[in-house]
């Protein structure tokens, strides 16, 4: 019977239904006296959450092996996980944790319980006094020329949330200032200290890819610049570097394990994470816990963008567990002087640590990628499609994606990388790959960014007279893959290879240290970048984006994918896609098992 069970799961993983990992774990479970419904569920686990998930949910369906049917019923599978050594309460110490309707790897169960444990106690902290006076108009660091007299300065909100707990959140999307309540939130905590005769709060900033650690101190410096009347008292204590969360938090090459924990905390009575969204679990859980004591964390994101790749979906789970802009009554009241209209009270524990920003300071509120992105949010498929109809110049849409079109599209993208080609100035190079993007939804099939890289490679090779198999050529755009810290280059930087004047190729970025040239053989992972997935352009900008999306509808394609593309654009979005599936793709939201939203809500009954 068993070997039954092991065969097919071997033929699983060789029709690539399975990941090899899948089958080593069922075998693993039979070895150990596992039964065969608890090897096929330990499977599942593992699979729950190389899909994302945090755990198995049990309530969606039953564990299987990929592509057959459940491999038991409900009660024979209660049977088999009760009476199983291998299957344990929260707590113990077994290879699956039971808990609820939730089947987890005992490892992810860890993780989630103890960020929820510190979670918990960063939010039953007894609030600080807030003095509103600073934030208010008459306080003169924010600006309220644009607020109008009965409307919420929700930036200022934010601030005061911050000021007021150990823990918030801050998300936004692109440009609503979530840099900016940050500088005057650290120029207030400082100049509190200060006042105070303590010492200044030692700030720490980090972000989950060294490109976005990258953008998040050149967000700082640009917003300094525009606080002149800063005292230099307060602005020496203002960070201007950021690392990754990995390095913050100490966990270095081929370990998993970080220097900092609970038993050696970081030393930091302020963190600062930008990009939140992208954190997993794991990273999440690690980052709470090497907080020390007394600090204070702070999450900027946005909660409508694409999740991490890894399991979790952390900020997007806090925050929908607390609502948009809603207060306890507690809280309310002590904002009083910054709320324009009574809100709805929240019983969330959450709902006072977080503040969504909904206005962008770098767009006109109606600008129509600013609208397109909110009928995204909405999961309003019907007026985004008349939107994206009727906003040209802004917003394109090209629903014909036949084979003609799809070769326009090709040849579109060559003749304008042809600008690479034609300049052997890297500073124009890089602000040209700076200026626009094709962005796929998928990295195979004919609008994936495999096909579509190679077929533009292809296409320019002919129009310009190099082999496309020479792997290196002038004007090649490659994206970084795999942060490089000795070389200063991080996972999605963008370079350009070019040849200089003595006839030999250099790889050119935009690094810290302004314009540097590598070998070619220097260069950590990296791939050609004509097209990249929308997963890999989270963290990045560009003037001009064309989102493509595949020729079939698919589960990865997502609200939150879409919202992620089209808010990747400064100036104008092209739609390349038939109407069906972007509203098939708004409907669908991103599905993350997990028991994080659960067991914050316990909190509110402690
Ligand atoms: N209340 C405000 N009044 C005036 N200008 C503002 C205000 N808020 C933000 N801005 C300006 O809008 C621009 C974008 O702000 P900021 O960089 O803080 O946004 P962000 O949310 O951090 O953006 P991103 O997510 O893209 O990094 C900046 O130039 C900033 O100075």
């Amino acid at each position: 019977m068993s070997d039954t069970l092991r065969t097919r799961m071997q033929r699983a993983v060789d029709e690539r239904r399975a990941a090899p990992l899948e089958a080593a774990l069922a075998d693993w479970a039979l070895r150990h006296g596992g039964s065969q419904p608890v090897a096929v569920a330990l499977a599942a686990c593992a699979r729950a959450v190389a899909d994302g998930h945090s755990c198995l949910s049990l309530a969606h369906a039953l564990p299987a092996i990929p592509g057959e049917h459940p491999f038991c019923d409900r009660d024979e599978l209660e049977r088999a996980l009760q009476s199983s050594e291998l299957v344990g309460a929260p707590g113990e110490s077994r290879p699956l944790i039971r808990e609820e309707e939730r089947l987890y790897l005992h490892r992810y169960w860890t993780y989630e319980a103890r960020l929820a444990e510190r979670l918990r106690r960063l939010l039953a902290a007894e609030p600080d006094r807030v003095d509103t006076a600073a934030l208010q108009p008459d306080g003169g660091l924010f600006d309220y020329g644009w607020v109008g007299d009965d409307e919420t300065h929700w930036q200022a909100v934010a601030a005061f949330v911050a000021l007021r707990h150990r823990f918030a959140v801050i998300s936004g999307g692109p440009g609503t200032g979530k840099t900016y309540t940050v500088l005057r939130l650290m120029r207030l905590l400082i100049e509190s200290a200060l006042r105070a005769g303590e010492a200044p709060p030692l700030i720490r900033m980090a972000a989950p890819t060294g490109k976005a650690a990258a953008r998040m101190v050149e967000s700082t410096r640009a917003g300094l610049t525009e606080m002149p009347d800063l005292p230099e008292a307060v602005r020496t204590h203002i960070p201007l570097e950021a690392g990754t969360l990995h390095r913050l938090i100490g966990i270095g090459y081929g370990t998993t394990r970080p220097r900092h924990d609970r038993d050696n905390p970081l030393a930091a009575d302020v963190v600062i994470v930008d990009e939140a969204s992208m954190v997993d679990l794991p990273l999440m859980a690690k980052l709470v816990e090497a907080l020390s004591d007394q600090a204070r964390l702070i999450l900027l994101g946005d909660r409508y963008q694409l999740a991490s790749v890894e399991s979790g979906s952390v900020l997007a789970e806090l925050c929908s567990a607390a609502g948009v802009n809603r207060f306890t009554s507690a809280q309310q009241e002590a904002a009083a002087p910054l709320l324009a209209d009574p809100m709805e009270n929240s019983d969330s524990p959450l709902a006072d640590h977080v503040v969504t920003l909904q206005t962008s300071h770098r767009f006109q509120a109606d600008s129509p990628i600013g609208r397109l992105a909110a009928a995204v949010n909405d999961g309003d498929g019907e007026t985004a499609l008349a939107i994206a109809a009727d906003s040209a110049p802004d917003i394109t849409l090209n629903t014909d994606t036949g084979g003609d079109s799809l070769d326009e599209l090709v040849e579109a993208a060559a003749e304008r990388y042809q600008a690479l080609i034609d300049t052997t100035e890297p500073q124009i190079a890089l602000e040209h790959l700076q200026s626009q993007c094709l962005l796929c939804a998928v990295r195979h099939g004919p609008t994936g960014s495999v096909t579509l890289n190679r077929r533009i490679t292809e296409r320019l090779a002919q129009q310009r007279g190099f082999d496309p198999r020479h792997v290196w050529y002038h004007g090649r755009p490659v994206m970084v893959t795999r942060n490089d810290y000795r070389a200063g280059l991080y996972n999605g930087d963008i370079g350009v290879c070019l040849r200089d004047e003595e006839g030999h190729l250099r790889v050119w970025f935009a690094t810290d240290e302004g314009l540097r040239a590598f070998l070619p053989t220097a260069l950590p992972d990296h791939e050609s970048v004509y097209a990249i997935t929308v997963h890999k352009s989270q963290g990045s900008e560009f003037d001009h984006v064309t989102l493509v999306l595949p020729l079939e509808d698919n589960k990865l394609l997502t609200r939150e994918l879409i919202y992620t593309g089209i808010t990747r654009a400064r100036m104008t979005v092209r739609l390349f896609g038939s109407g069906e599936i972007l509203t098939a793709a708004i409907q669908r939201r991103i599905e993350r098992h997990s028991g994080l939203s659960d067991r914050m809500r316990e909190a509110s009954h402690e």
